[in-house]
């Protein structure tokens, strides 16, 4: 079983996955981690990041380690836990330029699928990003564009940043820029065929796991009965 999930900035995905993929026992993984990740690695290296060649070779050698355990969740990067390091505001910042680089996408792409591939023997996984139900598993069992309005979006991501250490102009570049300069490749703002949309603006948490669940659970048993 696949279950994507894509959206906007701060919409939820992460945490919304994350806890649908424990109470259903699946996998997870999160696709903005191995962008973050070669961003990471790519400024480590001292790279020019408006070099795309140079830049998707960083990508396609970069030796990656993600976690798909929902309750223990890491990244290595060429041998080093870069877990806390790719959420740093300065990958935050610069992340869109290496997600927006055809050939890093294709290399990431090709990785995430075969995450997804080793996944199924243990019965499936919740995938989240931008493109998963219209590039990297079209053929996910469910779909889902989880939304929120700006507003909740730039509240919840302040809200998780460390208080003062973000301006109002910081988190706006963090949400609202980025996903135009991200919107430039992917198609997360309406939904694709097949797909559910979940407004999460005036829904908790707990509730938007509530609704997926349900959905994977409906999805699941018209699987069985096909
Ligand atoms: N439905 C919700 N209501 C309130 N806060 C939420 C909701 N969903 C997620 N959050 C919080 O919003 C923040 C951003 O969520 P996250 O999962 O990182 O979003 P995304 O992966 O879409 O960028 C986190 O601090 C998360 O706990
Ligand atoms: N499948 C994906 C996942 C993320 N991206 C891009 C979009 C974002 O700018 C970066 C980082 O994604 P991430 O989901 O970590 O971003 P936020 O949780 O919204 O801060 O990667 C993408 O282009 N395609």
């Amino acid at each position: 079983m696949i279950i994507a999930v894509d959206g906007p900035s701060g919409s939820g995905k992460s945490s919304t996955a994350r806890g649908v993929a424990s109470r259903l026992g699946l996998r997870f993984l999160d696709t903005g981690a191995t962008y973050r990740a070669v961003t990471w690695s790519a400024m480590e290296h001292g790279l020019d990041l408006d070099d795309p060649a140079a830049v998707a070779e960083r990508a396609r050698e970069l030796r990656l380690e993600i976690s798909t355990d929902p309750t223990r969740q890491f990244v290595i990067a060429d041998g080093t836990d870069v877990t806390t390091a790719i959420r740093e505001p300065r990958i935050s910042e610069s992340v869109s330029k290496i997600a927006t680089n055809l050939d890093v996408r294709k290399e990431l792409i090709r990785r995430q699928r075969a995450v997804i591939d080793a996944a199924q023997p243990s019965g499936g996984i919740v995938v989240e990003g931008r493109d998963i139900a219209t590039v990297v598993a079209t053929d996910a069992e469910l779909k889902v564009l989880l939304t929120a309005d700006q507003d909740a979006r730039m509240a919840r991501r302040g809200a998780e940043l460390a208080a003062g250490s973000v301006t109002a102009e910081q988190l706006r570049d963090q949400i609202v820029r980025r996903d135009a300069d991200d919107a430039t490749v992917s198609e997360f703002q309406v939904a694709s065929d097949g797909a559910v949309t979940i407004d999460s603006t005036h829904l908790s948490l707990e509730e938007v796991i509530d609704v997926i669940s349900r959905l994977a659970k409906e999805a699941e048993a018209a699987r069985r009965e096909s």
